[in-house]
C-alpha cells in the first residue's frame, strides 16, 4: 500500500537541504550514522515496545523495565557494540533504569576519584557489570547541601575498618537511581571520622567516597543495612521505571582501602592524609560530568516536543479570525501559536550547540586535571551547573507549552507529551536543584567582577574585561535589520549581564557579612546568573554560525534559528534590558517587530527544521506527531487501544450505576 505524506506540501516548502541539517544536529556524519543506527535498532526490536508503559502497575512497569535492560545487554555482548554505542542505545530505549546510573555515575565516580590501584580493580568489574553500582550522595535531610550529610565513617584503626553509620532518621540515604533493588554496590558519601576527630569542619574535607559491598549473592541485604524504595513517583510510567532508593547503615564495617583514595587517604595507622596538589572539590567531580551530559543530551529532549508540537500545528486546521465557522486556518499559521512555538524549536537548536562547546570544554578540562592542572575547574564548575540549570528548566517549561500548543490531544498520553513531561521535570532538581546551582554560577559571576584589576577573567566570563565599554556605551541599533548582527547581539547579551553583575557586586558590598548580602539578594543573584548564561547559549549559537556550514541553504536556516532566539529573550527579558539602560524602549519595539519578520522566515522550513532531528516514530512515541503526519485515524484507533475500552461495561457499572438508574442506592 502507498504510504500518504500529509505533510508533503509541508516539506516541499523547505529552502534548505534537510539531510546536510541532519549532520549539523548529529554534529557530524558519524554521530548521525551512529545515531541512525541504533534508534533504528530499537525502533525495529518488538523487545524494546513502549506504548503500553503507562498502562502498567508499577510492579510490572519495573519488571518491563529490567527485561529491556537486559536485552539490550544482550545487544551489546552479541553485536560486541562499543560503550559509545551502548549508551546511544540506552538512550534510544527511552527508559530511565539502573545502568544510565551504573555507567552515567557510579563509574565515573571510581574513574574520578578511585587511586589507580582502586581503578585497576574495581572497573573491570563494573565495565563487565559483574557488579552494578550507584551513588549514593542524597539524604532524607540533606540534598542542596551536601557539607550537611550525616553518615558518618569512623575509621576503626585495630581492625583496619570504616565503620559507616546512619545515626538519624534523616541521615538516610535518599533518591539514588538504581539503588533501592537492583545495585549491588554503591559509591557513599559520608563524614570522615579519624581518631574521634571530624575532618575539615570548616568545609572542604568533610566527605568522601566509598565504595563497598552492599549485597550477598542471594540478594539480601547485608547485616545492618536497611534497603528500600523510596515509591511511587509523579506521572504514570515515567520516572517510575527506575528504583529510586532508601538506604540506612547500622555500624556496617568495610574495609579501609573502599574509600576512594585520589583526593584523600587514610593510612593503616589512622593518618589522615590530603592530596596537597589536589583540589577537594574534585569530588563533587561526577556531579559536574552528568551536569556536562545532561546538557548534551537535553537538547534531544526539547527537540522530541517540539517535532510532535510542530507537526501536529502544521496539520490541524482551525477556523480564521473571518469565519469562526469555515477551519481553514493551520494552527502553525497563527502569529500566536508562532510565537510560543518557534523560539522553542530554535531553543532546541541553541541548546545542541551549547552543549557540543560544554562538551569540548569539559573534555579540556578532564585532560587537564588528569595533568594535575586545576585552573579552569572554577569555570567548568559555573558553566556545567549553569548551563545544566538553564537548559532543563527552559526544556520542561517548553515541553509543557508543547502540549498546550497541541489542545487538548497534546493531554492525552498517546501524543507522547504527559510522559515525556513526567520524565522530564526532576532534571530541575537531581543533578543539584536548578536555583541552588543558578546560585553557584552567581558566586562565580559576582567573585570575577570583584577582582577586576588584579585577576584577568577568562573564558566564559571574559567580556568582564570590557566592563568599562559594556557599562558605558548604549545599545546603537537603529533599524529593525540592526537587531540580526551577530556582533551587535552578543554586545547586548554582555552588557545586559555586566551591568546586572556589578549593580549586585555593588549592593553586596554594602553588606557586613557576605553571606547574609548573599542571602538577601539571592533573588537578584539568580537572575544574574541567568544573564550570565543566556550570553553563554547566544555567543555559542553566534560562534557556531562563523563556521564552515556546508549545505544548500543551511546556513541561513540556522541564521533565522539564531536570531529567534537571542531577539526572544531580549523580548523576554526587555526589563533587564531597559532597567539597566541599555536599551531605549524604542530600540526593544525594533527587537520585538524583527522577530516577528524572523517567524515570518522561519515558517516555510519549520517541518523540515524537526524533520532535520531526524527522530523515528518509535522514540517520538506520538500519534499527533507522526512522520507520516496521518493523525486522525491514528487518534482514533489509539482511543480503541486503551484497554478501558475492551468492553463497554466498566467494572463497578453493575455495582455503582444500575443502584442509581434504578434508584436503589439504598441497598448499598
Ligand atoms: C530534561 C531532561 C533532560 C535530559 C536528561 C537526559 C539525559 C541524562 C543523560 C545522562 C546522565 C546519566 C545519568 C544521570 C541521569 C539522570 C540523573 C539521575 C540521577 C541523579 C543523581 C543525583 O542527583 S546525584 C546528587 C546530586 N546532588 C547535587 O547536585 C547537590 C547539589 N549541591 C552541590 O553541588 C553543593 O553542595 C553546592 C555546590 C551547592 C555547595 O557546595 P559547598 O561545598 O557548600 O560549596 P560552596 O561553599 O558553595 O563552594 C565551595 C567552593 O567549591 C566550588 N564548587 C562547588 N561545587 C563544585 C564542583 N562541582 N566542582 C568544582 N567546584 C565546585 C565553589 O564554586 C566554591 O569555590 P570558591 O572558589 O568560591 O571557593
Ligand atoms: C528522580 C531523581 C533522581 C535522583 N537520583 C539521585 C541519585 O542517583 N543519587 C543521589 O545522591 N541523589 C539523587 N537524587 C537527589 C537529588 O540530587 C536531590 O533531590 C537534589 O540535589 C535536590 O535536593 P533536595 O531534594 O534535598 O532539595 P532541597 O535542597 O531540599 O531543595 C528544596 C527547595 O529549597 C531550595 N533551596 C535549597 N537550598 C537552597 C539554598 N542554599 N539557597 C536557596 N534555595 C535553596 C531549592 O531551590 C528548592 O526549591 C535524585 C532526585 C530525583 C528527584
Amino acid at each position: 500500500m502507498e504510504l500518504v505524506d500529509h505533510l508533503r506540501d509541508e516539506r516541499n516548502k523547505a529552502q534548505f537541504d534537510v539531510e546536510a541539517m541532519k549532520v549539523v544536529w548529529a554534529g557530524s556524519p558519524q554521530e548521525l550514522q551512529l545515531c541512525d543506527r541504533m534508534a533504528n535498532l530499537v525502533a525495529n526490536h518488538p523487545a524494546f515496545e513502549k506504548l503500553k508503559r503507562p498502562m502498567l502497575v508499577r510492579k510490572e512497569l519495573f519488571k518491563n523495565s529490567l527485561r529491556k535492560a537486559a536485552y539490550a545487554r544482550k545487544l551489546v555482548i552479541d553485536l560486541g557494540l562499543s560503550e559509545e554505542e551502548a549508551k546511544w542505545l540506552r538512550f534510544y530505549i527511552d527508559e530511565p533504569t539502573y545502568p544510565d546510573l551504573h555507567w552515567g555515575m557510579f563509574i565515573p565516580a571510581i574513574e574520578g576519584q578511585g587511586s589507580e590501584e582502586q581503578k585497576e580493580k574495581w572497573l573491570p568489574l563494573s565495565r563487565n557489570m559483574q557488579i552494578i553500582g550507584c551513588y549514593a550522595q542524597t539524604e532524607m535531610g540533606h540534598g542542596s547541601n551536601v557539607q550537611g550529610l550525616e553518615t558518618t565513617a569512623t575509621f576503626d584503626a585495630q581492625q583496619d575498618h570504616f565503620i559507616i553509620h546512619s545515626p538519624t532518621l534523616t541521615s538516610t540515604k535518599w533518591w539514588p537511581g538504581g539503588l533501592g533493588k537492583v545495585s549491588t554496590h554503591a559509591v557513599v558519601y559520608a563524614r570522615l571520622i579519624v581518631n574521634g576527630e571530624f575532618h575539615g569542619v570548616h568545609g572542604w574535607y568533610n566527605y568522601y567516597s566509598f565504595s563497598f559491598f552492599l549485597y550477598l549473592e542471594d540478594h539480601s541485604p547485608l547485616p545492618g543495612i536497611t534497603v528500600g524504595d523510596v515509591g511511587l513517583k509523579f506521572g504514570n510510567g515515567a520516572y517510575n521505571t527506575m528504583d529510586n532508593g532508601l538506604l540506612r547503615f547500622h555500624h556496617v564495617r568495610i574495609p579501609r582501602n573502599q574509600m576512594l583514595m585520589r583526593v584523600s587517604q587514610v593510612s593503616r595507622e589512622g593518618k589522615y592524609m590530603q592530596c596537597d596538589d589536589v583540589p577537594r572539590q574534585l569530588i563533587y567531580g561526577t556531579m559536574v560530568s552528568v551536569r556536562q551530559t545532561i546538557v548534551a543530551m537535553v537538547s534531544r529532549t526539547l527537540s522530541r516536543a517540539v517535532c510532535i508540537a510542530t507537526r501536529y500545528s502544521a496539520l490541524r486546521r482551525q477556523h480564521s479570525s473571518s469565519s469562526l465557522v469555515v477551519p481553514c486556518f493551520l494552527m502553525i499559521d497563527y502569529q500566536s501559536q508562532q510565537s510560543r512555538l518557534f523560539p522553542l524549536l530554535a531553543s532546541a537548536y541553541a541548546f545542541k550547540f551549547v552543549g557540543e562547546w560544554l562538551k569540548w570544554l569539559y573534555t579540556d578540562v578532564k585532560q587537564r586535571l588528569e595533568a594535575n592542572d586545576f585552573s579552569t575547574l572554577p569555570e567548568a564548575h559555573a558553566s556545567t551547573a549553569g548551563l545544566k540549570s538553564l537548559t532543563t528548566s527552559a526544556t520542561v517549561d517548553g515541553i509543557e507549552e508543547c502540549m498546550k500548543l497541541c489542545g487538548g490531544d497534546g493531554y492525552l498520553v498517546s501524543s507522547g507529551l504527559p510522559e515525556l513531561f513526567a520524565v522530564s521535570v526532576p532534571a530541575c532538581t537531581y543533578e543539584g536543584d536548578n536555583t541552588v546551582l543558578m546560585l553557584q554560577v552567581a558566586r562565580f559571576v559576582v567573585k570575577t567582577v570583584s577582582e577586576v584589576g588584579y585577576k584577568e577573567p577568562l573564558g566564559t566570563s571574559s567580556y568582564i574585561r570590557r566592563l568599562n565599554t559594556l557599562l558605558h556605551n548604549n545599545c546603537l541599533v537603529q533599524t529593525g535589520e540592526d537587531w540580526v548582527k551577530g556582533d551587535r547581539i552578543v554586545e547586548a547579551f554582555e552588557a545586559r549581564a555586566a551591568r546586572m553583575a556589578v549593580t549586585c557586586t555593588q549592593h553586596l558590598a554594602k553588606f557586613q557579612d557576605p553571606e547574609q548580602g548573599f542571602s538577601e539578594l539571592s533573588a537578584d543573584l539568580v537572575e544574574v546568573a541567568v544573564a550570565h548564561c543566556q550570553l553563554i547559549v547566544v555567543s555559542k549559537f553566534v560562534e557556531k554560525l562563523a563556521q564552515d556550514i556546508p549545505g544548500k541553504g543551511v546556513k541561513e536556516a540556522l541564521e533565522v534559528l539564531c536570531y529567534v532566539y537571542a531577539l526572544f529573550l531580549v523580548h523576554k527579558h526587555q526589563g533587564d534590558f531597559l532597567v539597566t539602560g541599555y536599551l531605549t524602549p524604542k530600540q526593544a519595539s525594533l527587537a520585538n517587530r524583527q522577530l516577528r519578520i524572523l517567524y515570518s522566515r522561519l515558517r516555510p522550513n519549520a517541518i523540515a527544521l524537526v524533520d532535520a532531528f531526524n527522530h523515528t516514530d518509535h522514540y517520538l512515541s506520538s500519534v499527533v506527531g507522526r512522520y507520516d503526519g496521518n493523525v486522525y485515524p491514528n487518534l482514533y484507533q489509539a482511543a480503541f487501544n486503551d484497554p478501558f475500552n475492551d468492553s463497554h461495561v466498566p467494572d463497578g457499572y453493575h455495582q455503582y450505576i444500575h443502584p442509581i438508574l434504578n434508584q436503589t442506592l439504598a441497598k448499598l
